[in-house]
Formats: structure tokens, C-alpha cells, sequence
């Protein structure tokens, strides 16, 4: 049975709006409910844990019953950090579960082929992760805002959600990482510490995390039915048409 955690009991800072950014809507359906029917519509996910704040439970239960589709699923209380969030929702786990998805509830825009991709990965493996090639080069900076050291890009990756794992495995990282008083960005780096190795499944660059603003219009983007198909190719039928111009131009002046 597989299982995935939903952490959306965020306050959303960086998303400078007044209600949790997961409940604002992008065409409109709720964010949340737009990444919990992205799970509902992937035959790999058997059943859905949505973790979001105290006093938004009984909210998302009233909002959810509406919700046509939707895999069975339980609403619980999240907590202060993403991490102890999660672990509330660990602690709810359906005894037959034997893999274990974490998925941001701010990440609407994934795909089947990627959760289903962390799923038969975690379940061969132990631990898997959506992951995508770093574009920009990054750097580590020191508290003076000076360039410490300039990592090498072939070797780095933008992680991302979901993070799939044996139910045994994930239970043993945070229960350590509750033991150690350690807290991580993200599900891997609690797994990793316990000596696990985590293998990198292939993600997508539109499989974006909605944190700040201007997330919502790239969300709406994607989300327009084959916005990034319509866009590659208006691009290469006017690049094509610009090379085949300038051609004609050459051959002429011959
Ligand atoms: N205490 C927390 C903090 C975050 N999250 C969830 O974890 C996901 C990733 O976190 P992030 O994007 O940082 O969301 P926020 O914490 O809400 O954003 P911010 O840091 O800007 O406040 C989100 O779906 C968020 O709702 C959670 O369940 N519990
Ligand atoms: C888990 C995560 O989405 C991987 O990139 C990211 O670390 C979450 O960070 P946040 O600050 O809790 O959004």
C-alpha cells in the first residue's frame, strides 16, 4: 500500500498573502486541491494524508467533501516546522502501508509519470527523490557576503517533492532526527543521515514549489492546457521562419 503525506500547514511568508498560500486558487480550484487530485488521478497511490494547520481542519474537511475523485483520504493537524508536520502525519500511517511519499501540498503542477517514477524507485531501493539538473550555478556565500566557494554544476540538482520511501526506512530517519533534535529542509536529508542512500529519479523543471508571488502566474502558466508545448513550438516555427528568410536572402544576392 502506498501512502503520501501532504505537508500543507504553512504559514506562506514568502507568499506575503493573509490566508496559507496552499488555499489560494489557481483556475480556480485550490492549490491543495489541484496536488491532492494529481495524486487521486495515479493508480500508483493508494491513500492520501493531508496534514494542514489546527485550525484549518475542520475547513479543508468541509472543503474536501466537495471535492469529486479524491482518493480515500484523512485530514490531521500539522505543526510549527514542515518537518514535525510530517511527522504527525507518519504517526497516522494505514498499518498496510509499506511505501511512503512526501509531496508538498504547494506543489500542484506534478505529474503521474513522476510519482509513479518515486514509487517503484523507493520500493526497489529504499529512497527516492524528484529531483532536476541545477541551471543556474550556485555558489556557498559566508556571513559577510563574500564567495566562498563555487560547487561544481554537473554534480548539483534542484530537489524537489515527491520524496518516496520503505515506510520502515522514513519511520527509523525521523525518529532519529526527532532523538537528535536535528531539523532538515527536506525528507532525504533525515534519511540520508541514518545511512541511506537515496536514489535521484528524474523530475520536471514545471513541477515547481508556489512559494512567492510570482509562483502563482508560472503555476497558471503550466497549467494552461499545453502552454509549453504552444510556446516551443510558436518559438521554433518563427525561429524556422526566420532562418528560411535569411537563406533566401543569401541565395538571391548569388
Ligand atoms: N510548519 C509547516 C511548514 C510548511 N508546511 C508545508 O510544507 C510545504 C513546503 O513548505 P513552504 O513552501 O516553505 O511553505 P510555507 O512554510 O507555508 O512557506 P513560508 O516558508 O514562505 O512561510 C508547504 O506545502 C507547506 O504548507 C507544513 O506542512 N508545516
Ligand atoms: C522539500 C523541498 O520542497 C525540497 O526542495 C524544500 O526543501 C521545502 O522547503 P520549504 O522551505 O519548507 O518550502
Amino acid at each position: 500500500m502506498v501512502t503520501a503525506i501532504f505537508p500543507a500547514a504553512g504559514q506562506g511568508k514568502r507568499m506575503k498573502a493573509s490566508v496559507n498560500k496552499v488555499f489560494l486558487e489557481l483556475m480556480g480550484k485550490p492549490i491543495l486541491v489541484h496536488t491532492l487530485l494529481a495524486f487521486s488521478r495515479c493508480d500508483a497511490i493508494d491513500n492520501l494524508i493531508v496534514v494542514v494547520g489546527a485550525d484549518e481542519v475542520t475547513f479543508i474537511k468541509a472543503l474536501l467533501a466537495t471535492v469529486p475523485g479524491l482518493k480515500p483520504y484523512k485530514v490531521i493537524a500539522g505543526s510549527t516546522e514542515r518537518q514535525y508536520s510530517i511527522f504527525n502525519g507518519l504517526a497516522q500511517l494505514n498499518p498496510a502501508t509499506d511505501v511512503v511519499l512526501v509531496h508538498d501540498g504547494a506543489r500542484p503542477l506534478v505529474s503521474c509519470q513522476i510519482i509513479s517514477a518515486v514509487v517503484e524507485e523507493a520500493r526497489k531501493s529504499g529512497a527516492a527523490i524528484a529531483a532536476v539538473p541545477a541551471k543556474d550555478t550556485i555558489k556557498i556565500v559566508d556571513k559577510g557576503d563574500l564567495v566562498e566557494a563555487t560547487p561544481d554544476r554537473q554534480s548539483l540538482w534542484t530537489v524537489q517533492t515527491p520524496q518516496g520511501f520503505k515506510k520502515d526506512v522514513i519511520v527509523k530517519a525521523y525518529q532519529q532526527a526527532a532523538n537528535d533534535e536535528f531539523l532538515g529542509t527536506d525528507d532525504s536529508s533525515l534519511v540520508e543521515r541514518i545511512g541511506v542512500r537515496v536514489k535521484v529519479v528524474q523530475g520536471d523543471y514545471s513541477n515547481i514549489k508556489v512559494t512567492t508571488p510570482e509562483d502563482l502566474l508560472i503555476a497558471e502558466a503550466f497549467m494552461r492546457d499545453g502552454v509549453v508545448a504552444k510556446v516551443v513550438s510558436r518559438v521554433s516555427s518563427s525561429v524556422s521562419g526566420v532562418v528560411s528568410n535569411v537563406k533566401e536572402k543569401i541565395f538571391r544576392k548569388r
